[in-house]
């Protein structure tokens, strides 16, 4: 029994001096076995506590049972257990969702801690890098508490000291494969400790329909689709700029259309202006009707429309100019918001070098003090790179969707947004899987969201031009 104690090892631990061939051996003092009973036998009474105390029903429920069998004999005891199962089966149909978050999530969990995590933790651990063997001991991360939610698994764990977050965001795929899951997501939750989220299915696989046309104007946060976890997905536009950034077919149209549908309201009651640069002629031209004279397609056009909207806001920003420092929308000023679809035609692609630079420095200007004053950029492009648009930095908020590749995943959502899970470049190209799909930061962490966006169908801005156009409307 005793015979693959660590401290054996420590006997084969020989080291030599090359030049004079000296042989080292530590010498072994062996413990008397009572001094090692005495600890194992301490070891199990604390497992034991602290079981108790982490897990307070699930030990209850053996030792009642125990107690019941002991005291009355075995027919009661069964008849308790079977009464108990009746009741939850019951509870289950009658409120699933219930039964689901009091009952089914943490059986779950407890499950899959002891047969998926505690079993593979070992060898993962050691395995992928992120746990020592030294001197014939084991030194692993602590696995800590495991908690399921109808998509994933979340897994606390005690770093080893002196491991940094990075050590374990480079190795997420060795922990995805390890324990069995899709991918894998880390997030500190506080000093040494870290969350991993490994997803068991994808609740952003279906594509969402186009999401009611809010009932009240709004300027937002506008809802436009879903998180992962379920939550909607609601984009600030007001008071920032937006970049999305995707391949072709990633679906950014699916982000602008939401967006604009979701400030139709707001647009009807005079508190948004919606303009729109459409240089590939595609997006937006199919609701075009809906920007009404702000619509522009050509450079020359498009050069235009966006120096309009730095002349606006320029002289809003010299009749605020002492009196307020925020904007708040109004019929008099309202948000405008300046919709461009593929930047990268009027910035990079242009040929004409003066309508280039006339371009980018309208972009830049309003980029950097259209904020305060109430005028917000929307912009969509599919290279993210410096080259193609230099002026990347100046949106304070960015969306990944899916990218050709890995790099650009850090130059969308910035350093390490991709060892944290972002896995932009992994998004499926079959539209129905992962058009839409793509990836967030939010201000308040620098953990990646998972999102998709609702499809507004031809059909979809079709009606919306119709109900939002009409006489009356306008
Ligand atoms: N949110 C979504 N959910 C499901 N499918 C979508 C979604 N968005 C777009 N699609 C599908 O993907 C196709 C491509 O979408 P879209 O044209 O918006 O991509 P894009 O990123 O604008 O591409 P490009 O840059 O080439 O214009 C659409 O025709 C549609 O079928």
């Amino acid at each position: 029994m005793f015979k693959r104690l660590p401290g054996d090892e420590a006997r084969n631990l020989v080291s030599t001096t090359p030049d004079t061939a000296v042989v080292f051996r530590p010498a072994v003092v062996t413990t008397p076995a009572i001094l090692t009973i005495v600890i194992l036998v301490w070891r199990i009474l604390a497992g034991l506590v602290r079981t108790i105390w982490r897990h307070p029903i699930a030990t209850a429920i053996p030792a009642i049972l125990g107690a019941v069998c002991y005291v009355y004999g075995w027919p009661p005891a069964v008849s308790l257990i079977g009464i108990v199962v009746l009741g939850l089966v019951s509870w289950a149909f009658i409120d699933r969702a219930a039964f689901t978050r009091w009952v089914g999530y943490r059986l779950l969990a407890w499950w899959r801690l002891i047969w998926i995590y505690r079993r593979h933790w070992q060898p993962v651990m050691i395995v992928s890098g992120l746990g020592r063997h030294l001197r014939g001991r084991d030194y692993l991360p602590r696995l800590g508490k495991v908690t399921c939610t109808s998509w994933a698994d979340q897994v606390t764990v005690r770093m080893l000291k002196g491991q940094a977050v990075k050590d374990w965001a480079d190795r997420t795929d060795h922990l995805a494969q390890g324990f069995g899951a899709q991918s894998c997501r880390v997030a500190l939750s506080q000093a040494g400790r870290l969350t991993l989220t490994f997803p068991r299915n994808d609740p952003l696989s279906d594509p969402l329909p186009a999401l009611p046309v809010p009932e009240e104007p709004t300027v937002g946060p506008v809802e436009i689709g879903r998180c992962e976890d379920g939550r909607p997905w609601r984009l600030k536009v007001h008071g920032t700029h937006v970049l999305v950034a995707g391949a072709t077919g990633a679906g950014k149209g699916s982000i602008i259309w939401s967006v604009i549908r979701a400030m139709l309201p707001a647009a009807r009651a005079g508190l948004v202006e919606l303009w729109a640069l459409d240089p590939k002629l595609m997006e937006l031209s199919y609701g075009r009707d809906l920007f009404g004279p702000r619509y522009a397609a050509t450079p020359e056009e498009c050069a235009d429309l966006l120096d309009e909207a730095v002349c606006v806001m320029q002289k809003r920003a010299a009749r605020f100019a002492g009196l307020q420092r925020s904007h708040t929308p109004t019929v008099d000023d309202p948000f405008v918001l300046v919709v461009v679809d593929e930047v990268a035609f009027l910035t990079a692609y242009q040929s004409d070098r003066q309508l280039r630079q006339r371009i980018s420095a309208a972009l830049a200007t309003l980029t950097t003090q259209g904020r305060a004053v109430g005028v917000g950029v929307l912009a969509a492009l599919q290279d993210p790179r410096k080259e193609v648009l230099n002026i990347r930095n100046l949106f304070p908020d960015k969306i990944a969707l899916r990218l050709d590749e890995s790099e650009q995943v850090d130059m969308v959502l910035g350093d390490g947004a991709r060892d944290r899970g972002a896995l932009a470049d992994h998004i499926s190209p079959v539209p129905e899987l992962g058009a839409g799909v793509g990836y967030i930061r939010l201000d308040a962490s620098p953990d990646p969201i998972r999102v998709r966006a609702a499809y507004v169908s031809d059909t979809d801005i079709r009606a919306m031009a119709d109900t939002f156009t009409g006489g009356e409307d306008r």
